[in-house]
């Protein structure tokens, strides 16, 4: 029998560790040029992107003889074959991919088409509308039989008007456990289809972090639109792209995100309509929560300043009021774990403040674990990558002798300097660079590689290769790797592992729950490297 990672497709980037692929498919001389340019894009997909995700669900679903079967007869890339232009079919809803649809076999047992907003257990009536390989993609038109049990759909969930219009919110119709226990789920599939590793070596996946608030927890939005056009006579539309589609909704307000910029959403809104028709390119709207400024706080009403921003303030508002940010250059502030942060509106910061405090005390509770017991390793040094402003290197610094953060925007660099002073932090150093930039010079020289930690937390993309290999050169006795991309996770994590021939192995891994109601879900996993016992001490 064929395994999945025959069947799999090829990755265009790590693992290089990859078993062969099946890639055989013979060149079919009567395909049409049309087809061949469909075939060609249906068959490139984005390393860890969702459609690379889902195309490993597909083919766990199919079974991996049937796909090496297709493969082998040309038939994979077929779905226009298969399906007239929009047809309707009826789908038996078997599983739910990480990305929101649910995914139903066709009746022949060859192809699989996935829809959003239904649930596993549900028979749908969906309108297929476009291809890929081994699948299809359809809007769902109605669900024939909802699913009615525990895990199943209840509609007096929904808080959103705009629910299966917009694309942001997959989930409302689910029961919060329900949504947890599901990311578990992702967790699990992304470390058994993207990390190359056997089962043995990945461990049980543990409960998924839940976020305190499951609406009113977003402390970003940034809604968009387009340029002004004869057709927007009517009102020109500001919101999110409509689901499954490149069209814009107009979306007044998102219960998501927090009163505090639904109510900012709505004067912005009435200011970019009053000018809709100047318009001549479409643009992006900044709506960003923050503690209030810290003179307001104190007692000073009106427009504040710091030394490193300005938030604009009006008198009437409580002094401890929070406030909305609109100017990507003006200052933002946080409180986490005991500690302020302040940022430009426009960088980079976690969008759920919510959650923060137990994700960065969840980092710190697995740390110490490491650190104490008989064969616990003493962990003095923190390398904080891909640091931002210095959420996770500053929040645990109390643990640590020294703390290195790199991070390459020199603003989100400034910032984490600022905040390690605002906070009275003396130990942490921070360095402007790419992450591999943190292991040159004379940074790291006291930094003994048997007590020190190095957490990652890079973009979707993952880590590039050159600090993958950096990493392994510098030898850390724990690694922590949280990512908003769990998929790219278990592959570089993957990579790390069997790289190091096992000497690191996984001691724990968690989804955590940064976006309820959507599909998206944050990864934290720990590693730790076989050392000699009290080598550090
Ligand atoms: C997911 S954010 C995490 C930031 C921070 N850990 C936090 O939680 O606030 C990823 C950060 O990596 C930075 N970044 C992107 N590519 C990088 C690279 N090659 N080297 C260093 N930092 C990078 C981005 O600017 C961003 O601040």
């Amino acid at each position: 029998m064929s395994n999945l990672a025959d069947a799999a497709p090829p990755l265009a980037k790590r693992p290089k560790l990859d078993t062969p692929a099946v890639r055989a498919r013979p060149s079919n001389g009567q395909q049409s040029k049309r087809n061949k340019k469909a075939n060609k894009k249906q068959d490139k997909v984005k390393p860890g992107g969702s459609e690379e995700a889902t195309l490993y669900h597909v083919i766990e679903l199919l079974g991996a003889d049937k796909v090496v079967t297709l493969t082998t007869a040309g038939k994979d890339l077929n779905g226009s074959h298969r399906f007239t232009q929009f047809q309707e079919i009826e789908l038996d809803i078997i599983e739910l991919s990480s990305h929101g649809e649910g995914l139903g076999v066709t009746q022949e047992g060859e192809w699989v088409v996935a829809a959003p907003f239904c649930l596993p257990g549900e028979r749908i009536r969906a309108k297929v509308v476009r291809h890929a390989r081994l699948h299809s993609y359809a809007d769902l038109v109605e669900v024939i039989t909802p699913n009615r049990g525990t895990n199943g759909r209840d509609e007096s969930r929904i808080k959103c008007k705009y629910f299966t219009q917009c694309n942001g919110c997959q989930y409302q119709m689910m029961d919060y456990t329900a949504q947890l226990d599901h990311k578990r789920l992702v967790v699990e599939r992304a470390f058994r289809h993207f990390s190359k590793l056997s089962s043995e070596l990945i461990p049980t996946i543990q409960a998924t972090l839940p976020s305190p608030e499951q609406y009113k927890y977003r402390t970003k939005l940034t809604p968009h639109w387009e340029a002004y056009a004869p057709t927007h006579k009517e009102k020109l539309p500001i919101g999110f792209n409509t689901a499954g589609r490149r069209r814009l909704i107009d979306i007044e307000e998102c219960p998501i995100a927090t009163d505090t910029i639904n109510k900012a959403y709505t004067a912005e809104r009435a200011k970019v309509l009053a000018k809709a028709t100047t318009y001549k390119r479409g643009a992006t709207m900044l709506l960003r929560h923050s503690l209030p400024p810290r003179t307001r706080a104190a007692g000073a009403a009106g427009t504040s300043k710091t030394e490193v921003g300005e938030i604009e303030t009006s008198q009437e508002e409580a002094k401890d009021a929070p406030v909305c940010v609109t100017d990507s250059h003006h200052l933002v502030r946080e409180r986490i774990a005991g500690k302020d942060f302040e940022f430009n509106a426009g960088s980079f910061f976690q969008n759920n403040n919510g959650i923060l405090d137990s994700l960065v005390n969840y980092v710190g509770e697995q740390l110490t674990t490491l650190t104490s017991g008989e064969s616990g390793v003493k962990l003095r040094y923190l390398i904080d990558a891909y640091c931002g402003s210095g959420l996770f290197g500053l929040a645990l610094a109390h643990h640590f002798e020294a703390v290195a953060g790199v991070e390459i925007s020199s603003d989100s660099v400034k910032y984490a300097r600022h905040n390690a002073q605002l906070n009275g932090i003396s130990n942490a150093t921070f360095l402007a660079g790419k992450a591999e930039a943190i292991f040159e010079g004379d940074l790291l020289k006291s930094y003994a590689k048997d007590a020190t930690t190095v957490l990652i937390d890079p973009p979707r993309a993952g880590c590039d290769d050159a600090f993958l290999e950096q990493l392994l050169a510098f030898d850390p006795a724990v690694i922590v790797y949280v990512s908003c991309n769990v998929h790219t996770q278990a592959r570089d994590i993957g990579y790390l592992v069997n790289k190091s021939e096992q000497r690191y192995s996984i001691a724990s891994i968690r989804g955590a729950d940064l976006f309820p109601q959507t599909y998206h879900c944050e990864g934290v996993a720990v590693l730790r490297r076989s050392i000699d016992v009290g080598a550090n001490a």
